[in-house]
């Protein structure tokens, strides 16, 4: 491979370096970096990040290749600047054996735009009855460290304490879609007045916060780690606050979605406004966005949930929960937390590349990620332009599916390249 020479970057949002690439990993960084046979790239004005890490990401395969596959899901995240993807386990078949990880991370490595790493299913087929054979994956080619029965929640307090239990021996951990099943029955949107004037059936905080309180009792009692998924209420950042101060092993994600919009938008009865947990009320927004501000969140996920036109092209009743993500989530990101004074780059950095990786230990081992751009580091690079705004057109995806939330939307910042191991994944127009 030939060496890249990216110049004037402002690496993590500082003073412009120069970074030189060779075979895939990052050799020189500083000013007046040379080389002469390297592919030079103007970064004048743009800022590098590390690759961003995705910890929740539905990419469908197998099953749901309408969808997304995921060839297109990784296509659509390279895109995003993430260079790694965890892929959710809800696909049909369910990710629960270590032949169904085996083979979505086989198709990662194959489509190359992006690092698969899988988590494996905590229940066999999501049932919430038995536990799936954790260890099998864990030790299988895909090394599996995140479990999650994720699109339900693994509401079995003896079934949560076992799987705690035996993640703990290779150091995986659970994450946890926290939603009371008997409390959320039927549910449609964020339970409130709003959903009473809609006559929507409500979907109440008490349903995410009662979880998550039981999970990190369960997780301090048992020793091992928990993580919950889309974090939504104020009462659960409460929660996790708490817990974190008294030293619990927990961990907590925000989506995208959830920093930015709110439950009004449902007022309209259009399904792309549906999701779960459900958006919720600005009060609620303001509490997550302080939360991933001081650290009591520690990552923003995107949750990219793929779904095909006739699913969402229906009554709102009738639809899929779920929205896309993974295209847009920096933006949101620069939009709702970095344009507003709540986080630097470096914050940026950290909450959707660093703690990503860590938690999902992939920051490790042969091809890790979510490492500090330094001498001697593979070279998993984003760079983004935050001086542009660009209207989302859905048409322009590398998804397969259609049902993003902000359509139309005015949002800050480009991802103009991204770097896999010092190979270009993802590039706009102009660049190189
Ligand atoms: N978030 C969603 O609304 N939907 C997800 C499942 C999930 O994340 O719970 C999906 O798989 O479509
Ligand atoms: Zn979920
Ligand atoms: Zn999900």
């Amino acid at each position: 491979m030939t060496a890249t020479l990216i110049q004037n970057a402002r690496v993590l949002g500082g003073d412009p370096q120069d970074v030189l690439i060779d075979d895939g990993v990052i050799v020189a960084l500083g000013t007046g970096a040379a080389r002469e046979d390297a592919d030079v790239i103007d970064a004048t004005g743009l800022i590098a990040l590390p690759g961003l890490v995705d910890l929740h990401t539905h990419l469908r395969e197998p099953g749901r290749e309408d969808a997304e596959t995921v060839e297109s899901g990784t296509r659509a995240a390279a895109r995003g600047g993430f260079t790694a993807v965890h892929a959710m386990a809800n696909t049909d078949p369910v990710a629960d054996t270590a032949g169904v990880v085996e083979q979505v991370w086989r198709l990662g490595r194959e489509a190359g735009h992006a690092d698969v790493r899988p988590v494996g299913a905590v229940t066999i087929g999501l049932k919430g009855e038995r536990l799936a054979e954790l260890g099998a994956m864990a030790e299988s080619a895909a090394g599996v460290r995140v479990f999650s029965d994720d699109g339900v929640c693994v509401h079995d307090a003896q079934l949560m304490r076992r799987a705690l239990e035996y993640v703990k021996a290779f150091d995986g951990v659970i994450a946890q879609h926290a939603q009371e099943p008997r409390l959320t029955e039927g549910a449609q949107m964020n339970e409130g007045e709003l959903s009473g004037r809609l006559g929507l059936r409500g979907w109440p905080s008490v349903a995410e916060e009662a979880i998550v309180a039981r999970d990190v009792m369960l997780a301090a009692h048992v020793g091992s780690r928990v993580h919950i998924c889309h974090l939504s209420t104020r009462g659960s950042v409460e929660i996790v606050r708490l817990a974190k101060e008294r030293g619990l092993p927990v961990t907590a994600e925000v989506t995208p979605h959830h920093l930015l919009l709110t439950d009004e938008l449902v007022a309209g009865y259009d399904p792309r406004y549906k999701v779960n947990p459900p958006l919720r009320s600005a009060a609620d927004v303001a509490a997550l966005r302080e939360a991933l501000a001081d650290g009591t969140i520690d990552i923003v996920a995107t949750d990219h949930a793929p779904h095909p036109v006739e699913a969402k092209d229906c009554e709102w009743d009738a639809a899929a929960f779920g929205m896309l993500g993974l295209e847009t989530a920096l933006s949101v990101v620069q939009h709702a937390m970095v344009d507003t004074g709540l986080l630097d780059w470096a914050g940026v950095a950290d909450r959707m590349s660093y703690a990503p990786a860590r938690i999902g230990r992939c920051d490790g081992g042969d091809q890790p990620h979510g490492r500090p751009i330094a001498v001697g580091e593979p070279a998993n690079l984003t760079l983004v332009d935050p001086t542009t705004t660009t209207t989302v057109d859905p048409s322009a995806s590398a998804s397969l599916s259609r049902n993003t939330p902000y359509e139309g939307m005015k949002l800050p910042g480009t991802v103009v390249a991204t770097f896999l191991r010092g190979r270009m994944t993802h590039q706009t127009g102009g660049i190189a």
